[in-house]
């Protein structure tokens, strides 16, 4: 059976894209950007914009702890949609406005206790994302500066670049496991390109989330600054990034990462298929109703 689920209809009924954000940001100067420069986004994703630069922040608000829901993700693609498309802009450095966290992940309400039409229509999304992020033509930083479980160190990791804030609570790592779950193979690619063989193989197993030195040592992130040093950091690698022609740069990174990402280009709807399968499995919704309660338990 083929999957005929997509982002259109959701994404272009819940959202009216480029609205001006509501509340202080409306029409707040960009940081660094002059007085000219506003700040654009959605009701979930603040854009900064320095158009002098090349370069937006784009920061995600998805309180509390940034979980990437069907509608944070479409907001999510849409930006990035938009600034791909806008030549103003060659690079773009992605961070929280969430104290502490970068992104919980994939929001655990998509897929516990859903039906497999919302499963597979949610983890299309999360394909899209990726996809997008992975291989976008600009150059992407990540400046993290909170904990970035599971799919937030996907997000991470397909960045070209990780700036990780030095603190002990802000680990990082693909910890499926510890839900009882499974990385999908792209995450599992991407780890492995990023780290190695050997150590995503424990890493994974273990579904271990590395504290600031640690992934530092490991290589799942690139540098670890200070916090108040995160986005002055993000800012001057990018300044490094941007100093190479752009089509050489884009070129490379393609040849470098497409194919990983054909390995899901060329299977994208069974990927669907499986991912749905494996959720409404009454194991899996077993176990993540218990790794739910944990989390709600751990506040009494
Ligand atoms: C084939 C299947 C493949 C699936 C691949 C899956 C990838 C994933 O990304 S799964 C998600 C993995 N994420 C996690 O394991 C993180 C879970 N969350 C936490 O550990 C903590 O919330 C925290 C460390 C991120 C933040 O801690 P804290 O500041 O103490 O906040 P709370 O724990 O009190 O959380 C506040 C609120 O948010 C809810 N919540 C947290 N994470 C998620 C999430 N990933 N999805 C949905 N909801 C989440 C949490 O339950 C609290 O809710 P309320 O009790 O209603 O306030």
């Amino acid at each position: 059976m083929a999957l005929t689920v997509g982002l259109r209809p959701l994404t272009r009924a819940l959202l009216r894209p480029w609205a001006r954000v509501p509340g202080a940001a409306l029409g707040r100067p960009a940081a660094g950007s002059g007085d000219g420069v506003r700040c654009f986004g959605s009701p979930r994703v603040l854009v900064e914009p320095d158009p002098a630069a090349g370069v937006a922040v784009m920061k995600m608000r998805n309180p509390p702890v940034n979980s990437l829901s069907l509608e944070f993700l479409t907001e999510l693609l849409i930006s990035l949609e938009k600034l791909e498309n806008d030549k103003t802009f060659r690079g773009i450095i992605i961070t929280s406005d969430c104290p502490g966290i970068f992104s919980a992940g994939l929001d655990l309400l998509e897929m516990y206790g859903r039906d497999p039409a919302h499963c597979a229509e949610y983890w299309k999304a999360v394909q899209e994302l990726w996809l997008r992020v992975y291989l976008s033509n600009l150059v992407v930083i990540g400046a993290i500066n909170g904990i970035s479980p599971a799919g937030g160190c996907l997000l991470s990791l397909s960045c070209d670049y990780r700036v990780l804030a030095n603190n002990p609570k802000y680990a990082i790592g693909l910890n499926e496991t510890l839900l009882g779950i499974i990385a999908p193979f792209w995450f599992k690619d991407v780890l492995v390109n990023t780290i190695g063989h050997r150590a995503a193989e424990r890493a994974l197993q273990l579904g271990f989330l590395f504290p600031p030195s640690d992934a530092l040592q490991v290589g799942i992130v690139d540098q670890v600054v200070p916090e108040d040093q995160v986005q002055s950091t993000a800012r001057s690698v990018m300044a490094q990034w941007l100093a190479i022609p752009d089509h050489a740069r884009q070129l490379t990174k393609n040849l470098v990462r497409k194919p990983t990402a054909d390995r899901l280009l060329q299977q994208r709807d069974a990927d669907i298929q499986n991912f749905v399968r494996f959720i409404s499995r009454d194991s899996i919704q077993k176990s993540l109703h218990v790794y739910l309660e944990k989390l709600k338990q751990k506040k009494g």
